[in-house]
């Protein structure tokens, strides 16, 4: 997969892209990321990338000329991009889209600061998405949230022993299950009996039974989504 970012703040995408799974994933060459900065895409001296809003009112905008050029030099080649806006009032991001993205050969994600991107710019746009209902002051950290969510679906992206854990479960959404490492008992509080049995049926049933109390405990509507598509099974909806 190919994903180009473009961004005003290049350098907000440094260690993102060098540390960790993501930035393994980008050295080995399982996946390709470009960070293009659209200052890069003006042709005036003092390489203008925004202007007041047309009507007045606070802030700026990013102006669509450099976008486009941005757009354009990207796309004349290869295969077209699926472009992603990222917006505070987008289509919320989920699992389900990653799974989705995950599957798409390129992506460009266009990231907004200031007041947010020209109107215009928004005909370049396969899908508006949001991280969340709550402000935050630009488009880089949800286009990294989303990177991180998409990419690690990548096969081979992922460790071996990651990917054999039980992905079905997040992959579907749901909650993921209580975690532990030694020692067994500490200030008082106990490793459950079963993750120390070396039962590993009963271990994974536990995980499972776990995951499922949780999503039902603090998301019932996950476990109504699935149980609509068909995609818990018979045991798991008893
Ligand atoms: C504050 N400032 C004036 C009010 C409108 C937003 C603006 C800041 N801003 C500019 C571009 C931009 C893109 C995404 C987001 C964003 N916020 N929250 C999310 N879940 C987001 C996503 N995804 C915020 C952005």
């Amino acid at each position: 997969m190919r994903i180009d970012v473009l961004t005003v703040l290049p350098g907000l995408f440094d260690c993102f892209l060098k540390e960790g799974v993501i930035g393994k994933a980008i050295s080995s060459g399982k996946v390709e990321v470009k960070v293009h900065n659209i200052r890069d895409f003006t042709t005036d001296k003092h390489r203008v990338v925004d202007d007041v809003p047309y009507g007045g009112g606070p802030g700026m905008v990013l102006k669509p000329e450099p976008i486009f050029r941005a757009y354009d030099e990207l796309t004349k080649e290869g295969e077209k991009p699926y472009v992603l806006l990222t917006e505070p009032w987008g289509e919320k991001f989920n699992q389900e889209m990653a799974v989705e993205l995950s599957k798409k050969p390129r992506l460009m994600i266009i990231c907004g600061r200031y007041e947010g991107v020209d109107e215009r710019v928004k005909s370049l746009v396969d899908r508006e998405v949001s991280i969340g209902d709550y402000v935050l002051t630009g488009g880089e950290l949800p286009a990294m949230v989303i990177m991180d969510a998409v990419l690690r679906l990548i096969p081979g992206v992922l460790g071996n022993l990651e990917s054999l854990r039980a992905d079905s479960f997040s992959d579907r959404g749901l909650l993921g299950y209580p975690n532990y490492t030694r020692p067994a008992e500490f200030r008082g509080m106990k490793v459950p009996e079963v993750l120390l049995s070396g039962h590993h049926k009963k271990i994974e049933s536990w995980r499972k039974e776990q995951s499922l109390r949780k999503t039902l405990e603090r998301r019932p509507e996950i476990i109504e989504n699935l149980k609509r598509k068909g995609l818990l099974t018979k045991e798991e909806l008893e």
